[in-house]
């Protein structure tokens, strides 16, 4: 059953209010890596509780205790739960997204500040950080419920709503939480299937669906030895530099083909059958895709499908960054004390963070030992998820493939997303239910990277998406 028109209606006519609050979302610069933004997250938890509870939802912020971060002891930002509607007679579906973000500063190289959102009237983008990861469709929720709450119309499904604000930083606390709240009686009880906008479309063109996701292992590499940071022209030719241990231990993880070297990785990896690689095959998607999205012609191989397999079914080994090294402009002549490097392994089905954590921190000391240095190394696994994947030929997904037939008269490509999202498997294994990922955003959006965006026609007609995928939810057999 589509949308009321109504709906639909109401949602056209209030386009600029939803970009308006699109804006005060993305103002609340709401970056869980960072300690010094922990007040913003709870701010940005509190924001959205209001915006809830505005159009009927009763919501309760729930307390995921503390953690330690960088060394330093901090409260988790609250999980927002959420219901509106009891009816017995109607399905529930529980509403997944995250309020936090990843970092982003000006210097890293946005053309404008990235927590105001500015809107391109010439492209149509909606710009800042978090408009498309996951402010945008977040908000696409509440939109919805606005829309029913002000033209007095029941939703035809009940809701139950788990928005959380640690995603970007491994999704501490609200596996518990989940674990808790599953059974009879309890907060998640009766959801018959989930929902998430958190990912996006492959290309700029064609919608999809996504029913699988890799998991992650996210580790720091710290190597130590001077007292403090020493002068290069002193100290260089006597001493073992950290730095120079650790630029060695990270050149041995990967080739510049991607190619992980670690041994015992890929062995865990599924061989590729013809059947699965024809399902690469029929995707509308072409290397010019992931080279205009990147922003350079730097793809991997320019075979479609190999390109396509490195994203969604094989593991892939990422450097992030360096703590530590001197990374100012000019040309200090340091040799830095204590450099921490980060790096992170995206997971396929049977890779998980336990059985990947031995084979990395064997390889990685063996490495340093080669190196007979005597500075000292530590390896810690800073956070973890494992990688899903899902049947798409449950009714949840058919429901999303009529709602995108309405709304973008086109039938969604099924994908899977290299990106992680922890908790998707928590769902579903604790609640023993499907779990569809329905994206809201275009494949060029830049998430987690400069000039985020989320384009207005997607955050409109996604916001569509939303609602009608709803309405076909409460009828799909
Ligand atoms: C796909 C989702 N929107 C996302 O960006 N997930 C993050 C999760 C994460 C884990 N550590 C840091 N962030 C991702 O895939 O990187
Ligand atoms: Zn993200
Ligand atoms: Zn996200």
């Amino acid at each position: 059953m589509p949308a009321p028109k109504a709906v639909i209606d109401y949602i056209n006519a209030n386009a600029d209010k939803f970009i308006d609050k699109l804006a005060k979302a993305v103002a609340i610069p709401s970056i869980s890596g960072d300690g010094k933004h922990r007040g913003d997250v709870v701010k940005m938890a509190h924001f959205l509780k209001g915006e809830l509870e505005a159009v009927g939802v009763s919501v309760e912020l729930r307390d995921l205790g503390k953690h330690v971060m960088d060394g330093e002891e901090l409260h988790l930002p609250p999980a927002i739960l959420g219901k509106l509607g009891n009816d017995p007679k109607k399905k529930t579906v529980l509403l997944y997204a995250h309020y936090d973000v990843q970092p982003a500063l000006k210097s890293d190289g946005w053309d404008t500040d990235p927590f105001k959102l500015v809107i391109d009237e010439k492209t149509g983008r909606l710009i800042g950080r978090g408009s498309s990861d996951d402010k945008g469709p977040l908000l696409g929720w509440i939109n919805n419920l606005q829309a029913h709450h002000a033209l007095g119309l029941e939703l035809p499904v009940n809701i139950k709503i788990c928005f959380e604000g640690m995603e970007e930083s491994g999704s501490e606390g609200l596996d518990d939480l989940i674990k808790a709240e599953a059974g009879p009686g309890k907060y998640f009880d009766g959801v018959d299937c989930v929902c998430i906008s958190d990912n996006y479309w492959l290309n700029t063109r064609t919608p999809c669906l996504t029913y699988g996701l890799r998991g992650l292992s996210y580790f720091k590499l710290k190597i130590s030895g001077p007292g403090r940071d020493l002068h290069s022209g002193v100290f260089g030719g006597t001493v073992h530099e950290p730095m120079t241990d650790l630029v060695y231990v990270m050149s041995k993880l990967v080739t510049p083909d991607g190619k992980i070297l670690i041994p015992g990785v890929n062995d865990l990896v599924a061989p590729l059958t013809d059947k699965e690689k024809a399902l690469y095959d029929r995707l509308d998607y072409g290397v010019e895709d992931v080279e205009s999205a990147a922003g350079g012609r730097i793809a991997i191989s320019s075979e479609k499908t190999t390109v396509l397999m490195g994203r969604m079914r094989y593991p892939s080994l990422s450097i992030h960054g360096v703590e530590g090294a001197f990374s100012a402009p000019g040309a200090k002549t340091v040799i830095p004390a204590s450099v921490s490097g980060k790096f992170s392994i995206r997971l396929v089905p049977n890779q998980t963070p336990d059985n990947i954590r031995a084979f990395v921190e064997k390889y990685v000391k063996d490495e340093f030992a080669k190196l007979g240095s005597k500075n000292t190394l530590e390896i810690e696994e800073l956070h973890g998820g494992k990688p899903w994947v899902a049947s798409p030929d449950h009714y949840n997904y058919k429901a999303a493939v009529k709602a995108t037939e309405i709304i973008y008269g086109k039938t969604p490509d099924m994908t899977r997303e290299g990106g992680s999202i922890p908790v998707t498997l928590t769902f579903a294994e604790a609640l023993d239910v499907n779990v569809l990922l329905l994206p809201m955003g275009r494949g060029d959006d830049g998430a987690h990277s400069t000039n985020e965006k989320l384009d207005r026609s997607n955050y409109i007609e996604g916001t569509k998406l939303l609602g009608t995928y709803l309405y076909e939810l409460s009828t799909v057999q």
